[in-house]
């Protein structure tokens, strides 16, 4: 009997979670620029406070504020310039202070030079006053040390996903490089006699390779490593040969196959794993029917079936939701229940998979159900749901999508 779609999905992720578990492989340190979009391994405490010290926020003149009310005329004092030690503010004086420079000893606000008059900066000279006015209020346009981030509190927790953002802190905190969590390393295996790399010369009955290309991108965008990928042609003897080669070769935590495990003559896959812990069982789903599960020579094992769309659906609905779960990583697909434009019908005893065209209000199936319609694929950004049991949806119910 055919798995649901939900019990093979848990399969995968078993799968996924046991080679994680396996391979046991150290967090990667890495610089970070190189660490962006990946997942922290661990907390990171703040090393300083932000700001690490007090400092002006505006161009202007640094006072103490208790002697402001009184005081409307000020000598000018040296002025500070961001980058250099604050020499400590003598009463009766006002220092010139620009943005991000220090604030002195002796001075708790800043006044903007808008407000002083003269307004704008002289050179410094013996007897040179300015006017401030006549109440300046105590902490004005002064930056606290540790007002962002206290040295020695939760800077990142683990589990973030370091974005620009993030980045930027890290950067701000002094920290050159950070503990992320390892990659899952993928072999991918393309299969066919038909199967041509692009750029190649096709022959009569040929095709370009579209699925190494498809997942590699896929498993690339989920944080995914491809360790290594090629074509492999369709006789079961060289496929174990050169899949066994690879396997020393590239020591991947996962063996992902397209192609070569459905019913036809020449199943290579199906061949050549027989001997495997291997189950070739089928999937109630429309496309990705025909999957592959198991282990190969230790390694973890997922085969997904040839045709383009069947092997992009299977990434989706299986391989993507394993890694998000087993290693937080990638993001999940935003799920939305939006009206379907049109009425459409699928097969019951089948979680029929859509491409779709969701526009902000509805979606719009693009293409038929087949699986070799890469264009409409291309011109689709939702996968469109269809569960078992339902044989007809008419125009404005509510459909699951998830945008791609
Ligand atoms: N008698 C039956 N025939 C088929 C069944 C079935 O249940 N009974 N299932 C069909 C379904 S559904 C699918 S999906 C395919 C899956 O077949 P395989 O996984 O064995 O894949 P292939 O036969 O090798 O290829 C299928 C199709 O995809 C093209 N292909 C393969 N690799 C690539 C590639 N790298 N890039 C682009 N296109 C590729 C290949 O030329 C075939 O057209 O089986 C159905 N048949
Ligand atoms: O399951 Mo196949 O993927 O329908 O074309």
């Amino acid at each position: 009997m055919a798995a649901t779609v939900a019990e093979h999905r848990k399969a995968v992720t078993e799968l996924v979670r046991a080679a994680v578990q396996r391979n046991g492989r150290q967090d990667d340190t890495v610089g970070l620029l190189e660490a962006r979009n990946r997942i922290l391994a661990r907390d990171i405490t703040a090393p300083v406070s932000l700001p690490p010290f007090a400092n002006s926020q505006m161009d202007g003149y640094a006072v103490d504020s208790a002697a402001a009310g009184g005081r409307p005329e000020f000598a000018v004092a040296e002025t500070i310039a961001a980058g250099y030690p604050a020499p400590p503010l003598a009463k009766g004086f006002a220092a010139p202070i620009m943005t991000g420079a220090m604030l002195p000893a002796g001075a708790d606000a800043v006044v903007p030079i808008e407000q002083a008059d003269p307004d704008g900066f002289r050179t410094p000279a013996p007897g040179l006053t300015v006017r401030l006015p006549a109440s300046v209020p105590a902490g004005q346009f002064v930056r606290v040390e540790g007002s962002d981030i206290a040295a020695g509190t939760l800077a990142l927790a683990a589990g973030t996903r370091l974005k620009p953002a993030q980045l930027g802190l890290l950067a701000a905190l002094g920290v050159a490089e950070v503990a992320v969590r390892p990659r899952l390393r993928v072999l991918l295996l393309s299969t066919g006699d038909e199967v041509i790399a692009p750029g190649g010369t096709l022959g009569p009955g040929q095709i370009f390779d579209a699925n190494t290309t498809l997942l590699a991108a896929g498993l690339a965008e989920a944080g995914a490593d491809v360790a290594g990928s090629r074509i492999l042609a369709d006789s079961p003897e060289d496929f174990l040969a050169r899949l066994h080669e690879d396997l020393g070769r590239h020591q991947p935590d996962l063996l992902l196959t397209s192609g070569g495990i459905s019913k036809g003559a020449f199943e290579v896959v199906k061949q050549a794993l027989a001997r495997d812990h291997v189950e070739f069982g089928p999937v109630a789903m429309q496309p990705g029917g025909p999957q592959a599960i198991g282990t190969v020579g230790g390694v973890a094992y997922l085969g997904f079936p040839g045709n383009p769309v069947s092997s992009l659906v299977s990434f989706e609905t299986f391989l993507r939701p394993a890694l998000t779960e087993v290693l937080g990583d990638p993001e999940p697909r935003t799920i939305l229940h939006v009206p379907l434009a049109e009425a459409v019908q699928s097969p019951a005893a089948k979680h029929q998979i859509r491409r779709g065209h969701y526009d902000g209000g509805s979606v719009t199936l693009i293409g038929g159900p087949g699986s070799h319609l890469l264009h409409a694929l291309a011109a689709s950004n939702a996968l469109v749901h269809f569960p078992v049991g339902v044989t007809e949806v008419p125009a404005g119910q509510n459909v699951e999508v998830w945008l791609l």
